[in-house]
Order: C-alpha cells, then sequence, then structure tokens
C-alpha cells in the first residue's frame, strides 16, 4: 500500500514516459512469436537499452520483475498499456482533411491501439462529404455541434499553421483536452488542463540529417 502510494505521488519524468511507447512496441513483438517470459538482460539485448535502464524505467510504475524470473511478456504488455492509457478507447477528431489528415485518417494500426478517428473537418468544398475509410469530412461550420453531441477525446491538427492557434483555442472552449498538433507553429493555449503533443516530423529528419553530418 506503502509503495503504491508513493508511486501515485511521484511525477514521472517525460523521457520515461517517452520511452514507454518502445517496451509496449516491443513486447508487443514478443507476444506474436509466442515468448512469455523474457529475463531483463535478453529484453535488453532485443531492445539495445541496458538492463539497468529497462529495471529503472520499469521501477517507476512499481517493477513488474520478478527475481530469478525475469517479465511475463503478456503481463508487462498489459500494465505498460494501462500506464499509456491503452486500455481506454480515445476518439479522434481530425482538423484539415488534406494530405495529412487523410493519411492519419486512412492508417488503421490506431484503431487496434483504441484510437478511433470518428470524423475530419475541412473548408473546402469540394472536399466535405468524402468519405475516408468510412469516416466522413464535415464543414468545420459542423463542428460545434459535432463536439457537443460527440464523445470527442482527441483534435488532430492537420491544417495550415495560420490557422492552428484560434481552432486550438476554440477547440478548448469547447471542452477538448488534447491537441496533437502537427501545424508547425506552437500553440499558445493557457488552460492547465490541456495537453498538447507536438509532432514535426522534419525535427527527426533534421536529427538524421545531423548523424549524416557527423559521421562523413
Ligand atoms: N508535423 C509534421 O510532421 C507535418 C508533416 C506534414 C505536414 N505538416 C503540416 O500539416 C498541415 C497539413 O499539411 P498537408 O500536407 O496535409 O496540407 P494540405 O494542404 O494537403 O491540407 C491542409 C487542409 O487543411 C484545410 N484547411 C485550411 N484551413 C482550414 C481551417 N481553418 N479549418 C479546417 N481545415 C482547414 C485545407 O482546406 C486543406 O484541405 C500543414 O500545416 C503542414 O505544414 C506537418
Amino acid at each position: 500500500m506503502i509503495l503504491e502510494d508513493s508511486v501515485l505521488e511521484k511525477e514521472i519524468s517525460q523521457a520515461v514516459i517517452r520511452r514507454m511507447p518502445r517496451y509496449y512496441r516491443y513486447l508487443g513483438e514478443l507476444l506474436d512469436e509466442g515468448v512469455e517470459r523474457i529475463s531483463s538482460g535478453e529484453l535488453s539485448e532485443r531492445m539495445s537499452v541496458t538492463a539497468s535502464q529497462i529495471r529503472q524505467d520499469l521501477n517507476n510504475f512499481g517493477g513488474f520483475g520478478q527475481q530469478g524470473y525475469g517479465y511475463n511478456v503478456s503481463f508487462l504488455y498489459e500494465e505498460i498499456g494501462k500506464i499509456l492509457g491503452l486500455d481506454q478507447n480515445h476518439n479522434i477528431i481530425i482538423i484539415g482533411a488534406g494530405n495529412l489528415g487523410q493519411a492519419l485518417a486512412n492508417y488503421m494500426k490506431f484503431d487496434r491501439l483504441g484510437f478511433h478517428t470518428i470524423a475530419l473537418f475541412d473548408v473546402k468544398e469540394e472536399l466535405i462529404g468524402k468519405n475516408i475509410r468510412g469516416i466522413e469530412v464535415l464543414h468545420v461550420k459542423e463542428l460545434d455541434h459535432f463536439v457537443k453531441t460527440h464523445d470527442v477525446d482527441i483534435a488532430a491538427l492537420t491544417m495550415p499553421k495560420s490557422s492552428a492557434d484560434d481552432i486550438a483555442n476554440h477547440l478548448v472552449s469547447l471542452g477538448i483536452h488534447a491537441i496533437w498538433n502537427f501545424a508547425h507553429v506552437d500553440l499558445s493555449i493557457d488552460a492547465k488542463d490541456v495537453v498538447v503533443e507536438n509532432v514535426h516530423l522534419s525535427d527527426s529528419l533534421m536529427q538524421l540529417s545531423y548523424n549524416i553530418v557527423k559521421n562523413k
């Protein structure tokens, strides 16, 4: 009980949280291969992460390993899933049904993780009514009504950056608490209970470029 309380009270660093999806992915692959248990040493070799890093990371949530046994793969997979909130469903709306918005809506793997896109919104008349994998593109004029009448957990911003901040703040005023921001702009959202995840593929490419140059 004391351990559980201290685990709950502790603020887990974002660096640890960012490593969790990778553990989840590797454990999922192990499950697909029929592996039932794995030592921290084997997991470390497979993931190219030190065994002590794995232990430290998982100890943030109370451990999960057993001395001399290692990790039960399906148990650990489920527990990390719970930590990441993947035991719940999350409804997503996508604002901007262009190249990126449609690509996200078309990606079925998100559904398997419990992320369900339930509508796309755009301003372009020729896109309105279009059906992407069974998901309709609606006009942004319908956004308020839609958010008020559906459970929307996450809004993905895939429209030009010029309108991203206004739309983000409008979404927050409608009660949306999570924004997945692809527009290349830092959003100025005041509300403390709103979480924003910025995704910039070009940042990742620039890091790659840095490493190419460095290794020449
Ligand atoms: N973060 C990343 O890694 C990444 C990668 C690619 C693109 N982007 C960004 O994502 C955005 C979309 O890129 P794209 O290639 O899909 O562009 P796109 O032009 O194909 O699509 C943008 C869509 O947004 C719509 N739109 C414009 N104003 C709107 C508004 N107020 N409300 C709703 N929809 C509106 C447009 O009609 C268009 O259909 C851009 O801001 C781009 O810079 C980010």
